[in-house]
């Protein structure tokens, strides 16, 4: 018997469950995803399962379960199930889907704290921390910023002066995985049925950690190609494995560029230090490109607001605002459609 609040079930998912019609059935939540196979973790144990068509058709592609979601399945077979309902999502993590505009994935849910790692060679870049902080803090998810391979010849100083500023919005730690002291640091901060998600570029170590955490190796880490000195690419699925005594962690394959899917583009001044500037702007809703009396451009003129951070902003900004509105259309576009459908249906057929 599996104890699943081990694995975040809770009161306020049971009372979801309660309003489902299919509430008489098992629940449990997925641990990997391959195409159409889900694998569930649920009281009794492992299943793997597939979805029915009601959950599968007429959906957009975000709305198919993840990893970390709570569904409800009706078991056949000693292991095997199909999944009837999923329950109402929190916290999810999504990404842009890379080669689209406007087309989001999701990749976790249920999340409590997301694990931005970065290694301390070449791969350490605030500003692409500041994308993956950006996507998380919009749904509600603790960015946390891991610093890995601390083992390594880094300029401490330098990466100290760099982080300064963003310390007052997320933790940060150092960690090696040759270092267990650095590794229980971050797992005493991961309390028992809490989610956390690692992302980060592939080869940064993001599944050395995981199985650093969990004191045994429950993932494939990618050895080092000998040419390169780089981890080779190693995730192609999504895995969910349970700290014993301690929370859940998600590991995410690692790519090469994660695109943003934010609603909210003009939460983006505040995330990324502008803000203090941005209040002093003459217009409300000043774009901070070419306004008179922008705050933001004339902190940008003295100098005190660096250049690298204003160029992300807009960079961000701008694939934000393509993302949001892109979506708008197709929603507009989608509604249109179903309601040519819905026509289509009154009409009675001439016999
Ligand atoms: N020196 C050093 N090497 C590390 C550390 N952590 C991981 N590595 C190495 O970095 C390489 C990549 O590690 P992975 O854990 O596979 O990286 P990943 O982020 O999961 O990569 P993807 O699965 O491709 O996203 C491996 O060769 C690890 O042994 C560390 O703390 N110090
Ligand atoms: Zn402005």
């Amino acid at each position: 018997m599996i104890n699943l609040n081990l694995y975040g079930w809770n009161e306020e998912l049971n009372q979801s469950k309660q309003e489902s019609i299919y509430k008489a059935l098992f629940h449990g939540r997925i641990s990997i995803v391959h195409r159409t196979c889900y694998e569930v973790i649920a009281e009794d144990g492992t299943f793997q399962c597939e979805l029915t068509g009601n959950l599968m058709f007429g959906k957009s592609n975000f709305d198919l379960p993840c990893v970390g979601d709570w569904v409800i399945f009706q078991q056949f077979d000693h292991n095997k199930g199909i999944i009837l309902d999923l329950l109402p999502r929190h916290h999810v993590l999504y990404r842009r889907k890379s080669g689209s505009v406007s087309e989001k994935q999701a990749i976790a849910s249920h999340v409590d704290k997301a694990f931005i790692v970065q290694s301390l060679d070449d791969n350490f870049n605030l500003r692409r921390m500041e994308r993956f902080m950006v996507q998380v803090v919009q749904e509600g998810i603790q960015p946390v910023l891991i610093l890995n391979k601390a083992d390594l010849d880094y300029d401490r100083a330098f990466i100290e002066e760099e982080i300064r500023q963003k310390a007052h919005q997320l933790p940060v730690f150092f960690t090696s995985i040759h270092q267990p002291e650095t590794i229980l640091q971050v797992r005493n901060t991961i309390a028992e049925g809490e989610t956390v998600v690692f992302v980060g570029s592939s080869g940064v170590g993001k599944s050395s950690l995981v199985n650093s955490l969990c004191g045994k190796p429950v993932l494939l880490t990618g050895e080092i190609s000998t040419s390169t000195g780089k981890g080779k690419h190693t995730s192609t699925r999504r895995e969910m494995v349970i700290m014993e005594g301690a929370g859940i962690i998600i590991d995410t394959p690692g790519v090469r560029e994660f695109g943003l899917a934010v609603d909210d583009p003009a939460s983006l001044t505040e995330m990324l230090d502008l803000s203090g500037y941005a209040e002093l702007c003459r217009f409300k809703n000043c774009t901070h490109t070419n306004e008179p009396g922008c705050a933001v451009l004339e902190a940008l003129d003295t100098g005190s607001l660096p250049q690298t951070v204003y160029d992300n902003y807009i960079k961000l900004q701008k694939e934000a605002w393509h993302f949001y509105t892109s979506e708008h259309e197709k929603r507009k576009r989608d509604k249109s459609f179903s309601r040519i459908l819905e026509e289509v249906k009154k009409r009675k057929p001439r016999l």
